[in-house]
């Protein structure tokens, strides 16, 4: 069905708000390779004016080939006409994690490969293969509230600077390569694809001898239709005092078996604490049953202490484990995941306060906040000293971080995670250069 890449190429084009020039990031496997085909076939058509298109493969530099393949790369976006640039992974590789350390260095050098091309977004070959088996993947974790069931987003935001789409989601991979063969192109196939020590190449084997045909892409409408619901409980529900203490009527907070409610807090709670990622199922489990007694008292979840007095629930980071950050002159940090710190000039420490601020706790005491909750909030703000501790506020830049969305923001998740922005006294995210599910929402 070669007809069906092209028109996913199309399809995708016309999707765009206004014309953009598109950084296709090519592996050299079929998926990528037939990406930057299609859209530079797709573009041929005075239709899209004023689109163009620039290309990236990163070399990871964790096989001897991997340089040459990037060379091969190269040359296949030469014959196209299509500027393109090899971006290496340089330095150190971590001794465990290696995938995930991959793929963050992956769209760190690829963002920095868009600004450098002047594109303003990039495009992934992701195909709907891999969106099972992401699905699938995710369906043996999920932390509860059913986060995997809607896949990999169609777009996804990194670094809270560019989009990055994803329009073959819904195409098969065997469509793609049929369409590479049919214009006599070749591929490369990644022998990391082989190696069953990876959790995505045993999930692919398991999914390719079952008889499951895959249908289009699940769940990216109903997930923001959900993100939309959780957005709006947010705004009514949820105040957040200088990004330090989240402040929730306890009689709404108990509604934690209404799954959009749960995700609302429960992404509220990981900000908080800095994480990346929901806490694991056991622990929200443990975290409902606290919510559902009416109990005055305290719990520790994920790093954040619930706290629940008078009917309101106060949440915020625990004082243990701060780490302590050191900062060059000029440079920038992130301390605890929770607030980016640059320096304006010298060198700079970022440590947990020794004792409560009295500025910052009268704020917070005027805000409404109990004593107590006033003290251990404002002991795990970040305490900025100089190597002489005569920090004047002019030196340093501090804005707070939400761990789980600056990253990598899922394009079905924007809504709520603007409602979160806005609690935590940050502009919303850039929108993204495409209509999608929520812009025909908001329209
Ligand atoms: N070395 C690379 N250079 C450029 N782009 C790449 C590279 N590796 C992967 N990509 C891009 O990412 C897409 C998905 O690749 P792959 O399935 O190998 O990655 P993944 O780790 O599953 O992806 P992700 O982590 O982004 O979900 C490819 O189609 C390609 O667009």
């Amino acid at each position: 069905m070669p007809d069906a890449v092209i028109d996913a190429a199309r399809q995708f084009l016309r999707s765009f708000t206004k014309p953009s020039r598109v950084l296709v990031a090519v592996s050299g496997g079929s998926d990528s390779k037939g990406l930057l085909l299609a859209l530079h076939s797709a573009l041929g058509a005075a239709e899209y004016e004023g689109f163009s298109l620039a290309a990236c493969t990163v070399d990871h530099a964790l096989r001897t080939e991997s340089a040459s393949e990037a060379e091969a790369v190269a040359s296949f976006s030469a014959e196209l006409g299509i500027p393109h640039r090899i971006a290496r992974w340089e330095g150190e590789k971590p001794a465990t994690g290696i995938q995930a350390a991959a793929r963050n260095k992956r769209y760190e050098l690829l963002a920095a490969a868009a600004e450098a091309l002047g594109a303003d977004c990039i495009v992934t070959g992701h195909t709907l293969d891999d969106q099972r088996e992401t699905i699938a993947m995710r369906g043996l974790r999920d932390a509860g509230g059913g986060h995997g069931a809607a896949g990999m987003a169609a777009s996804m935001l990194y670094g809270r600077r560019i989009w990055v789409l994803r329009p073959f989601l819904d195409l098969r991979r065997a469509d793609i390569r049929s369409f590479l063969e049919g214009r006599g192109v070749g591929w490369l196939e990644d022998p990391s694809n082989a190696n069953p020590e990876f959790e995505r190449v045993r999930v692919r084997a398991r999914l390719a001898t079952s008889d499951n045909v895959p249908g289009p892409s699940p769940g990216g409408r109903q997930r923001a239709a959900s993100s939309a619901r959780s957005a709006a409980l947010i705004e009514k529900h949820i105040r957040v005092h200088d990004a330090l203490v989240a402040e929730v009527s306890s009689r709404q907070a108990g509604d934690i078996d209404d799954p959009d409610w749960r995700r609302a807090l429960l992404t509220v709670a990981t900000a908080l604490g800095g994480r990346d990622h929901l806490p694991a199922r056991a622990t929200v489990e443990r975290l409902a049953g606290f919510l559902r007694s009416a109990e005055p008292g305290r719990l520790t979840a994920g790093r954040v202490v619930i706290d629940r007095r008078s009917g309101v629930l106060y949440l915020y980071r625990e004082a243990r484990n701060l780490p302590l950050l050191e900062i060059g002159p000029g440079e920038k940090g992130v301390w605890d995941g929770r607030f980016t710190v640059t320096s304006k000039g010298p060198a700079l420490t970022v440590t947990a306060a020794p004792a409560p601020g009295e500025r910052r706790m009268q704020r917070l005491i005027d805000a409404g906040l109990p004593m107590g909750v006033a003290k251990r909030a404002s002991l795990v703000a970040p305490h900025i000293v100089t190597a002489d501790a005569t920090l004047e506020e002019a030196s340093a830049e501090v804005e707070c971080r939400i761990a789980p969305y600056d990253t990598f923001l899922p394009g079905f998740d924007r809504i709520m995670a603007d409602a979160i922005a806005v609690l935590f006294g940050r502009d919303r995210y850039r929108a993204p250069p495409v209509r999608d599910v929520l812009t025909e929402m908001e329209g």
